[in-house]
């Protein structure tokens, strides 16, 4: 029952629980998704543009120009289908997070939520039975977002333009974000009538000191320019604009892309852990994992490169 209510979702959820296993991770079989210097990634999707600039990194665009890149329902499901495949994917380090167009995102696709609405919760007879249709639909959308968090490569945003609400939950579950001097974010579900329930409310208070601005920007849903943004430690860097910062992008993808990633990946695994962690939570996990990380070869290649000055970084093998 539930199933056929949500129609559209159910393919949704069925990718969920059976998550596609990278073809090159199966016993070294040769795949068709090597990389040629440059070449365009090969996955396909709707709504997302995903290219390879540089080998190890990928750039995930956002690519609903026209529609400001709303998040639409194929979005959903695409954005959660690309991180899980990225983050199993062992030739890629680091990737980019862009939209394409005039603004990075203009957040919830409104349309296609009023659709749904429609089409699925209000045919619903009961309060019970709208509000099970809702937090399901709620986790799944959360679950897309989760994705960029769990995915166990380091995720740049590069944000230009508006990005408002969905926006920022999304860029939130980044872990570095960078943006240009004409961006502004908006948490702008209060002026909706709700509160923001895909991230913004807890990941945001833990990435950013200022809590009495936190709370500011959500409770007013006022927008946000990039000077703010960066006092507030929500961005690290502004650049004048989209062209400077996506070369500036690659370079920090470039530089991160070189590290070992038995290094960056143990970071991004342990600093996500800490933060949800107490201290000596997060003292003991690093125990457990570096018990077996620091038996690794680029302990010893890395530490040799340190030792003899070497310009260059040693080769680190795939993980
Ligand atoms: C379960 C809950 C899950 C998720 C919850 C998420 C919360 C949110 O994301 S809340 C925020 C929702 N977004 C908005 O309220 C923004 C709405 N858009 C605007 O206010 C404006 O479009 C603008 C971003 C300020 C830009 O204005 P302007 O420059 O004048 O462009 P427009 O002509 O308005 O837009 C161009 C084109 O894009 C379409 N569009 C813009 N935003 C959305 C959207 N959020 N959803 C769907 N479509 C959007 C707009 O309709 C235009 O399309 P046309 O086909 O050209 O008409």
């Amino acid at each position: 029952m539930v199933a056929s209510v949500i129609c559209g979702l159910t393919r949704h959820v069925v990718t969920r629980t059976a998550p596609k296993i990278p073809v090159q991770s199966l016993a070294g079989v040769v795949s068709s998704r090597k990389f040629s210097e440059k070449a365009r990634y090969t996955m396909s999707y709707e709504t997302l543009d995903v290219t390879s600039p540089h080998e190890r990194i990928l750039h995930v665009q956002m690519n609903r120009p026209d529609k400001l890149n709303a998040m639409n329902k194929v979005f959903w499901r695409e954005i959660l289908d690309c991180f899980r495949e990225i983050s199993d994917d062992t030739d890629i380090r680091v990737v980019i997070l862009s939209g394409a167009g005039r603004m990075f995102s203009a957040g919830l696709d409104i349309g296609d939520m009023a659709d749904l609405i429609t089409s699925q919760v209000s045919k619903k007879s009961d309060v019970a039975r709208r509000a099970k249709y809702l937090q399901s639909l709620i986790a799944i959308y959360q679950e897309s977002f989760n994705a960029l968090e769990k995915c166990q490569k380091p995720v740049i945003a590069a944000v230009h333009g508006g990005c408002i609400g969905g926006g920022v939950d999304l860029i939130a579950a980044c872990d570095i974000r960078y943006c240009t001097q004409d961006a502004w974010f908006q948490v702008k579900e209060v002026d909706l009538g709700f509160a923001p329930d895909l991230g913004t409310l807890q990941r945001i208070p833990k990435t950013v000191g200022n809590n009495s601005m936190v709370r500011e920007m959500i409770y007013t849903a006022r927008k946000v320019e990039a000077g703010e943004a960066k006092g507030m430690g929500f961005v690290s860097q502004v650049f004048p604009n989209k062209e400077v910062m996506m070369s500036e992008v690659d370079k920090l993808a470039e530089s991160i892309a070189s590290k070992s990633p038995v290094a960056v990946q143990g970071c991004k695994v342990a600093l996500n852990y800490s933060r949800d962690h107490t201290i000596s939570e997060g003292l003991k996990f690093m125990q457990c994992w570096n018990m077996t990380m620091l038996q690794s070869e680029d302990v010893i290649k890395g530490s040799e490169a340190v030792a003899k000055k070497a310009e260059k970084p040693p080769h680190f093998s795939k993980l």
